[in-house]
């Protein structure tokens, strides 16, 4: 190996890491050394080696090596040297000729940067951290231009055709650099191979002029991948020209501008403060952005002065080492960007901010960006590492991407209007403006939800046996609406049970059953999604589904969440089936909860495993292992929210063997499908709370999704009122409840609490107030009823409020679920404000759902909160208030711990805001397993799919 070869790439690293100015000095020495003799040579490298962090060459070589250096050989043997340097590697150095004149000067510079560069993607896979950079540092040297950011030089020397990289047998992405292959085979391989999207997930000692030290800091704080390193988005933008602004008290502004002071001041015996003054220019009002950019109308802007204050009590703060120390935190002359709360001071232009975040930009000596109108991104810290050095190392990563690194289709960017994914990166990183953040941030967004849907879907489609199934299915979301069963063609069974109802369909039940008994026809497990608004009767359609397959010789499985609801809906059916016409065929029902007997569950589940119970509600002991069904081909699961994803996909579990009756079914289908008949159950959930369709996506892509739509008939509208909770109020709210009560109606009082606690003396207790609410309507009866309680005391206290045996019932919000008494008519909430809308609105479903009118009153003990339930009072769709609760508290509140544990991670989605890209992402995966079922078509997408977080077979 030459000594240039060595040489330079040594020092230009070291250049790179350190920003080391004086270092940058050898980089033009070494130039000059192309034709030094070598008494100069060895000169320099002893300067270096203290640079290198060894005390002098004769330390560090050999002298047998110094005497042929000195004898003049122009070959030396660097391998020695580097045997003293052990952070010299010469790994995969490629045998370039840097400088040789001969070959330097017939050597085009787009060649040697691609050759550079592949070699240093091969190299960077090696676990060496050295030699990446010195490859990269040399290719940087010789393409100036590359450090700036300017990335162009790359896209065109790949696309140049000078590149003279042969890739390797069964390899895209690895090249031998000593076979020249022409142009055309490059852009062959460039055009035919899969994308170079694997750099992502290379590890960040990919990134050039990466130090060990860096590398071990970004790789503790999570940074494994250069994929990980570019997910770390920035947390705003400050745009360094100021734009205009009007500045007015109490506004939440954003700042570029200059640290003029810093001052620790102690200000009495056990109070100090700091105080930073920063400088901003802003433009003043009647110019444009436009004036800005020509100096001389410099006179339009004014600068504001910025006074932000912290403040601490205690004498342990007014000592001066503290006060010195929180002074030096901040810097004169250092660029900051200040967003907070604007206070107006006495003196003109002077604001003082309180409440404020401060990013430090740049330091003093840098000022190469402060003044200029561009984006400057603001970087969350990480694990202790510095926003600006993520910063710093991000811009790196950006620069070693390929153009080609997008596995989605062009054809889908194109319909879907999306970027291609390096520029995405680099617009969410380094911005030109925020209409360039906005097309990279929407791209991106695409990607999250996108391969999640494809992900679900895909796993879908490997479960499936032909390709007549998977066509079957991918139909099945593009148009839902043509998937339905005429009522002439439902089993007998269902259609006895359906002639025997009190009441018939409203036109939303009646599709809905026909969709889920088309689903129940076909060879392919259900996994539907049936919600609806409260209380507009999705349990008939699904009893009516139960109905279905029990009448073609199946079980059916109901599994509810509490007890409460289970014996509910238990007597409701038995109920209904008493009306049958023809009582024989009414099937054998059983209920199977925590409270059932030993004895009973004994005889229950052998019923089960015989075949003799064709229906069984209960609770989650219906998943428990020892429950075994003979034929369980429905699983119907209500409130789902309220199981985690595991204990609903146990039912997956309950296979069944598939007996001669579904043969025919199966001949039906093509012959190739997986034949052996053992299948796992359908599975029906419902949803009292609606989630928005977008929500529902996100957490179920593969489900199906049926919406109950209307209400059925008579039903009249609650009317809703919202109450400050002062005494005045309360009176109002007694005179109210005991009108109701004199008129014969029945009325709920839901309280946060049981008991009354000391934290919280605010809160009305269920418990506590029983005494209170008896004597205050002495000639009522008043019940209680929480989740503390009995089951069958539980079951008592409803069912004497149901007979109305009771008139007033304290209770939690257990009864926020499924809780059906027809002719209750009044609902008071005590402390509103302590549930979210979308939980009120589940509440206020337990009234208005007979031919009273109903009333619901919700009581908020603070004033501040009287507006927030406002909404309440104007809406009664569950779907708008769900909608709106999204947005207000977030998906996390909405669906409740157990279920948005299971939400994926978005990074920078926000589900609230971004259902149409979601949408768009769900048609997108369509087409794509639409075009090719195993993704056969699209290596790069199933690749890409496969290096996402792998997806378990329950979705979870
Ligand atoms: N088509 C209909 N016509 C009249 N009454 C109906 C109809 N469908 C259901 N009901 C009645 O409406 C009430 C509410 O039905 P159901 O309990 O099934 O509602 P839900 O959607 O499950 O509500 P929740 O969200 O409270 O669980 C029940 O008393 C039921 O008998």
């Amino acid at each position: 190996m030459r000594f240039s070869n060595f040489f330079f790439p040594k020092i230009s690293n070291l250049y790179f890491r350190s920003k080391h100015k004086s270092s940058g000095n050898f980089l033009e020495k070494v130039d000059a050394q192309r034709k030094a003799k070598y008494p100069d040579r060895s000169k320099l490298l002893e300067k270096v080696t203290v640079l290198l962090g060894y005390d002098g060459i004769d330390d560090s070589i050999d002298n047998e090596l110094c005497e042929k250096c000195n004898g003049g050989k122009d070959d030396f043997d660097v391998s020695l040297a580097c045997k003293r340097f052990p952070s010299i590697s010469l790994g995969f150095f490629p045998p370039v000729e840097l400088y040789d004149e001969a070959t330097c000067s017939s050597m085009d510079e787009g060649l040697l940067a691609s050759q550079l560069y592949q070699q240093f993607l091969a190299n960077s896979s090696e676990p060496k951290l050295v030699e990446p950079d010195s490859l990269y540092e040399t290719w940087t040297s010789l393409c100036p231009g590359r450090e700036d950011g300017n990335s162009s030089s790359l896209t065109e020397h790949m696309h140049s055709g000078s590149p003279t990289l042969k890739p390797k047998a069964g390899s895209n992405l690895e090249f031998h650099l000593d076979e020249p292959v022409s142009a055309t085979t490059m852009l062959e391989t460039q055009n035919t191979a899969a994308p170079m999207q694997d750099i992502l997930d290379r590890s960040i000692n990919c990134i050039p002029g990466l130090t060990k030290r860096q590398y071990s800091q970004l790789e503790n704080c999570g940074f494994h991948t250069l994929r990980k390193l570019l997910y770390h988005y920035p947390r705003t933008y400050a745009n360094l020209q100021n734009a205009e602004v009007s500045i007015d008290d109490g506004q939440y502004l954003i700042f570029v501008g200059k640290i003029l002071s810093s001052r620790g001041i102690r200000a009495g015996y056990s109070f100090s403060f700091l105080e930073v003054v920063v400088a901003c220019e802003v433009m003043q009002n009647g110019s444009t952005s436009e004036c800005i950019v020509d100096e001389t109308e410099s006179r339009k802007l004014r600068t504001i002065h910025l006074h932000l204050k912290k403040f601490f009590r205690g004498t342990r703060f007014t000592y001066q080492p503290f006060l010195r120390s929180l002074e030096s935190k901040h810097k004169e002359g250092d660029v900051v960007c200040v967003s907070g709360k604007v206070r107006t001071m006495r003196t003109k232009d002077h604001y003082e901010m309180r409440e404020y975040t401060l990013d430090t930009l740049q330091d003093e000596e840098d000022s190469s960006t402060c003044g200029k109108e561009t984006l400057y991104p603001i970087y969350p810290s990480k694990g202790g590492l510095k926003p600006n050095f993520l910063k710093d190392i991000i811009s790196r990563g950006l620069l070693i991407l390929p153009p080609n690194i997008d596995p989605i289709p062009e054809v889908i960017r194109e319909d879907f209007k999306l970027i291609c994914l390096r520029d995405a990166y680099t617009g969410i990183h380094q911005p030109k403006n925020l209409a360039e953040a906005d097309s990279a941030r929407r791209r991106l967004i695409f990607d999250e939800f996108f391969y999640l849907q494809l992900g679900r879907l895909y796993q879908m489609l490997e479960g499936l046996g032909t390709k007549l199934e998977k066509d079957g299915l991918l139909d099945k979301y593009r148009k839902p609406e043509l998937n339905a069963v005429l009522v002439e063609d439902w089993s007998t069974l269902t259609k006895e049970f359906f002639k025997a109802l009190p009441y018939s369909l409203t036109p939303s039940q009646l599709s809905s059953v026909s969709q889920i008994i088309w689903d129940l026809k076909r060879p392919v497990p259900m996994n539907r999604l049936l919600q609806g608004d409260v209380g507009c009767g999705k349990t008939i359609v699904a009893f009516l589904a139960c109905m279905e397959v029990i009448g073609s010789g199946y079980q059916a499985a109901f599994m509810v969440p509490t007890e409460l609801l289970a014996v509910q809906h238990y007597e409701h059916l038995l109920k209904l089936l008493e009306n049958m016409e023809n009582r024989q065929m009414a099937p054998s029902v059983v209920l199977l909860t925590g409270s059932t007997s030993s004895r009973q569950s004994n005889i229950i589940r052998e019923g089960l495993k015989n075949g003799d119970i064709s229906l069984v509600i209960g609770t989650h002991s219906l998943i428990a292992d020892k429950v075994e069904f003979s034929s369980l081909r429905i699983a119907v699961i209500d409130e789902q929210h309220r199981f985690g994803v595991i204990q609903r996909g146990l039912f997956n579990s309950k296979l069944y063997f598939n007996p001669a009756s579904l043969k025919l079914e199966s001949a039906k289908s093509d012959d190739s499908s997986k034949g052996d008949n053992i299948m796992a159950p359908h599975v029906l959930a419902m949803s009292a709370t609606p989630i928005p369709r977008t929500l529902a996506l996100a957490l179920y892509g593969d489900m199906s999704l049926t919406q109950i739509t209307d209400l059925p008939p008579g039903r009249i509208p609650i009317e809703t009122y919202i109450i400050e909770g002062n005494e005045d109020g309360i009176e109002i709210v007694y005179k109210m409840m005991l009108d109701e009560l004199e008129a014969g109606g029945k009325v709920y009082l839901v309280y946060p609490v049981i008991e009354q606690s000391e934290q919280l003396p605010q809160l009305r207790a269920a418990s506590a107030d029983l005494k209170t609410i008896s004597s205050r309507f002495a000639g009522y009866n008043c019940g209680l009823l929480h989740g503390k309680m009995k089951s069958d005391m539980k079951g008592e206290a409803l069912r004497r409020f149901r007979s109305g045996e009771t008139n007033i019932l304290l209770s939690t919000q257990v009864i926020e679920i499924g809780v059906d008494v027809p002719d209750a008519s009044m609902m008071v909430v005590m402390n509103a404000e302590r549930f979210g809308i979308a939980q009120l609105h589940q509440l206020r479903g337990r009234v208005g759902r007979g031919d009273r009118k109903s009333k619901c009153i919700l009581v908020a003990s603070t004033p501040s909160s009287l507006n927030r339930l406002k909404v309440l009072e104007k809406s009664s769709d569950g779907f708008q208030l769900a909608s709106m609760d999204l947005v207000l508290r977030g998906p996390g509140d909405l669906l409740g711990k157990k279920q948005s544990g299971h939400l994926p991670e978005f990074p920078i989605a926000r589900l609230e805001i971004d259902g149409n890209i979601l949408q768009e992402a769900h048609l997108a995966a369509l087409k794509i397993l639409g075009e090719s079922h195993d993704l056969g078509s699209f290596p790069s997408l199933k690749a890409e799919l496969s290096m996402r977080q792998p997806l378990s077979p329950l979705g979870d």
